[in-house]
């Protein structure tokens, strides 16, 4: 299965909406991987004694796990919480999560500072690299149960934009901006 991304059209309609362009400007994983973003499709069911994901979780240290289940009754600050996480930003570390139930909307900037957005369903486990600013909402489904992941003792702290001075969000530059930068102007 393949994962659904677009470039978003930007409007004062509802977040939880699809916001696609007419016409639609489907974006491939090939370009979401050039920003760092990475993607598998796992099985969702029985994810407890799932080798695939056990074999990421080892090559890429993901010691760290724990569930968001994101429904008013599950979650404190419930209102609040999606509001900080529809709120533009970025963190030290990878963000990692995994679907298990439910969809979802991951908006990321790409290169030239557009939004992205990546429609999240059960089995879709992505990546998004340490710096890349980004957000999340729910779509009108109005739930979904995801894996969270980490390196170590997880740290959640979101750097809201602007955030150019960030380590992380310099290192994501020099990885994954600039060099194609250079790359354009040299031609
Ligand atoms: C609902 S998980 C994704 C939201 C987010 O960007 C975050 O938790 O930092
Ligand atoms: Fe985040």
């Amino acid at each position: 299965m393949a994962i659904e991304a677009w470039v978003m059209e930007e409007n004062e309609e509802d977040q939880r909406l699809p916001h696609k362009k007419n016409p639609n400007e489907p974006v491939p994983l090939t370009k979401l991987q050039e920003i760092g973003v990475l993607y598998w499709h796992l099985d969702p069911e029985n994810h407890e004694n799932n080798e695939e994901l056990k074999k990421i979780r080892e090559s890429r240290g993901y010691s760290y796990m724990d569930y968001l289940d994101l429904c008013p009754e599950k979650v404190e600050n419930y209102e609040q919480k999606l509001k900080n996480f529809y709120t533009e930003h970025i963190h030290a570390d990878e963000e990692i999560r995994y679907c298990l139930e439910g969809t979802g909307y991951f908006d990321v900037r790409d290169k030239d500072d557009k939004w992205i957005r990546i429609w999240i369903k059960a089995g879709d486990m992505i990546v998004l690299p340490a710096g890349i600013y980004h957000r999340f909402t729910l779509d009108t489904s109005n739930y979904v149960k995801l894996m969270r992941l980490f390196v170590g003792e997880p740290v959640w702290t979101a750097y809201n934009r602007p955030q150019e001075d960030h380590p992380s969000r310099q290192g994501y530059i020099n990885n994954f901006v600039k060099d194609s930068g250079i790359a354009l102007q040299a031609h």
